[in-house]
C-alpha cells in the first residue's frame, strides 16, 4: 500500500524521529537518497550539468547537499539562490566546498541553458500554493530550454495536502518524496505536475499516524481477491443483478454485463428492456434475463430519461444488498444513502450532483469526492486519470496505475461491470471501487500495450489483469 500524509502529519512525525537522532541525520538522509535518484535519472552523474533553484528553507538545503553529493561524483553543480541571504546556510557550504558554485543573477539563463537537470529546492512542506515571481521567471526559462526536473519533496507551488494547483507551480519529470507520500503526489492535478514519484525512507515510518490517503499495490489488490475454492457454487461466488441499457442505448447494458463477467462472480442477471436483453443474451447465453435474487446491483449506465427506470434505481437503494450506481442512474439519488452504495460519477456528473461547474471538480476533486461522500452517506468513486474513491469516514484511495488509452466511450460501463462482480464477491464499496478501478485500467494496459483500444477491448483483458494481479501479489509475498 502507498500511503499519504498531510504536512501537520509528517511535521509531528520528523519531530518525534529528530529526537530520536543526531542533528543533521534526516536532511542527510533525504540529500543522500534524492542524490540517488538523481544518478538513476541521468545515467550517471559524471560531466553532467546539474542546476538547482533553492529556496531559502529546508526543501533548498535538501537540494543543495544532494548538489554537493553529485559535485563529488564528477557534476558540474550550479545553484540559482532565490534569497541569496536566507539560502540553507550549511547546504550552501556543502556545495562550495564540493565545487559547486553560485549562478550570478545576469548568468541565469545561460546556466538554464547549459543544465541537463534543475532540481526543483524552492519549497517544500513549508511552501504556501504558489510560486512568487523570481521563481516563476527562473521556471520559464527551465521550460523554454524544456530541461528536466526533480522535485525535491513535492513539486514547489502545489498545494501539498490536497493536489490542488491553483497557482503557478513547477512541473516535474520525477519528484523524489521523503519519509511518506505527500496528499498532493498522489491527487490530480497535483498528481500529473509531480511525474513519476520515488519514495526515500528517511525512518518516518514509526512515528507516522494512520494516512489520510492510500493507493493501493498489486499485491495489496491480489490480498483482497476473492478466489473460488473447492466448496464454491455459483450462489456462493455471488450473483450481480445489471440494470443497464435502454432501447436507445443498448451497447451501455453489453459492456456493464462484459465488465461484470471479467469478474470473480458466480452469475449475472440481466434487468432491463426486450432489446438490450436479447443483444446480452446473444452475447452471453449463460446471463439469466428478469429479476431474481442477487448480492449486488449495478444500476444506471445508459438508462435514459425513462421515468420508470427511476423506480429500479429506488428499488435497488430500498433493498438490503450493496448497490452501485452510476451515470443515469446518479440523477435519482436523491436522499441520503442507507446500506453499502458506491456511487461512481465522472466529473460532469458529479459537478451536476453538487450543483457546481465542472472545472471546480476537475481543479478539486478530493474535496469535491469527500464532499459527496459524506452528503450522500455513500462511497464515491470519481472517475478520472488518478480516480478518487472516497468512503463516506475514513482514509480515501486513489488509483495511480493505468493508462490514457483507457478514457473511451463505454470503458465506465465496463468499470461499474467488474466494481459491482466484486460488490457480490462480497467485498465493500470501497475496496470493491478501488480493486475494481486498478483491475479495470490494469485491463486497459495490458489490452493497450500503448495503442488504442475500445472498452470491449478493457472487458476481454480482466481475466488477463486479475492474473497478472495474482502473480504479482504471489512475486511480492514470495
Ligand atoms: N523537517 C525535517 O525533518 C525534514 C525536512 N526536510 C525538507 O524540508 C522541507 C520543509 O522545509 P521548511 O519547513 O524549511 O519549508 P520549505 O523549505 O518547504 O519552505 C519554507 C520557506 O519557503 C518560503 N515560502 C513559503 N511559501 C513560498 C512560496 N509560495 N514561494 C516561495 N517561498 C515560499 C517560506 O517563507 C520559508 O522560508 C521538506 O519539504 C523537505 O524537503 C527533509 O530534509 C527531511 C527532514
Ligand atoms: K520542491
Amino acid at each position: 500500500m502507498r500511503t499519504a500524509h498531510t504536512v501537520v502529519q509528517v511535521r509531528a512525525a520528523e519531530a518525534a524521529l529528530m529526537a530520536t537522532v543526531p542533528d543533521g541525520t534526516l536532511m542527510d538522509r533525504a540529500a543522500t537518497g534524492l542524490a540517488t535518484a538523481c544518478v538513476d535519472f541521468l545515467g550517471g552523474a559524471y560531466g553532467v550539468d546539474v542546476l538547482i533553484v533553492a529556496g531559502s528553507g529546508a526543501n533548498g538545503g535538501d537540494a543543495l547537499y544532494a548538489g554537493a553529493r553529485l559535485a563529488r561524483r564528477g557534476a558540474r553543480v550550479a545553484a540559482i539562490l532565490l534569497n541569496p541571504a536566507k539560502a540553507h546556510a550549511g547546504g550552501l557550504a556543502a556545495l562550495r566546498s564540493a565545487g559547486g558554485h553560485v549562478v550570478p543573477e545576469d548568468e541565469r539563463e545561460d546556466a538554464v541553458a547549459r543544465a541537463d537537470l534543475v532540481l526543483d529546492g524552492i519549497v517544500g512542506i513549508g511552501g504556501k500554493p504558489g510560486l512568487r515571481p523570481e521563481a516563476v521567471r527562473v521556471m520559464e526559462l527551465v521550460q523554454r530550454y524544456d530541461v528536466p526536473v526533480v522535485a525535491v519533496d513535492v513539486p514547489s507551488g502545489i498545494d501539498v495536502d490536497t493536489g490542488e494547483t491553483p497557482e503557478p507551480h513547477v512541473r516535474a519529470a520525477v519528484t523524489v518524496t521523503f519519509g511518506t507520500h505527500k496528499v498532493g503526489l498522489l491527487v490530480d492535478p497535483g498528481a500529473s505536475a509531480a511525474g513519476v514519484v520515488h519514495l526515500v525512507d528517511i525512518g518516518l515510518g514509526p512515528y507516522l499516524p494512520d494516512p489520510v490517503v492510500e493507493s493501493l499495490q498489486a499485491s495489496d489488490v491480489a490480498a483482497l481477491l476473492p478466489v473460488p475454492d473447492r466448496t464454491s457454487h455459483k450462489y456462493t461466488r455471488g450473483v450481480l443483478g445489471v440494470v443497464a441499457g435502454s432501447d436507445q442505448y443498448t451497447g451501455a447494458a453489453v459492456l456493464a454485463v462484459s465488465g461484470a463477467l471479467g469478474g470473480p462472480l458466480g452469475m449475472v442477471r440481466y434487468v432491463g428492456p426486450d432489446e438490450p436483453a436479447r443483444l446480452v443474451r446473444a452475447r452471453w447465453p449463460e446471463v439469466v434475463a428478469g429479476e431474481g435474487r442477487v448480492q449486488a446491483w449495478v444500476v444506471g449506465s445508459g438508462l435514459g430519461e425513462a421515468p420508470e427506470r427511476a423506480e429500479d434505481v429506488a428499488r435497488a437503494l430500498a433493498g438490503d444488498v450493496p448497490v452501485l450506481v452510476d451515470a443515469d442512474g446518479l440523477r435519482h439519488v436523491l436522499g441520503r444513502c442507507e446500506g453499502e452504495v458506491l456511487l461512481t460519477p465522472h466529473e460532469g456528473e458529479l459537478a451536476r450532483m453538487l450543483e457546481v461547474e465542472r472545472t471546480d471538480v476537475t481543479a478539486r476533486r478530493l474535496h469535491y469526492a469527500r464532499e459527496a461522500a459524506d452528503r450522500w452517506n455513500a462511497t464515491v468513486l470519481l472517475k478520472g486519470a488518478t480516480t478518487v474513491v472516497a468512503p463516506p469516514s475514513g482514509p480515501v484511495r486513489v488509483n495511480s496505475v493505468g493508462t490514457p488509452w483507457v478514457a473511451t466511450a463505454g470503458s465506465g460501463d465496463v468499470l461499474s461491470g467488474i466494481c459491482g462482480a466484486l460488490l457480490a464477491g462480497g467485498l465493500s464499496p470501497l475496496d470493491a471501487g478501488s480493486m475494481g478501478c486498478f483491475l479495470h485500467e490494469t485491463a486497459g494496459v495490458l489490452a493497450s500495450r500503448g495503442g488504442p483500444i475500445v472498452a470491449e477491448d478493457i472487458a476481454a483483458a480482466l481475466p488477463d489483469a486479475y492474473r497478472f494481479v495474482r502473480e504479482a501479489g504471489d512475486a511480492e509475498s514470495a
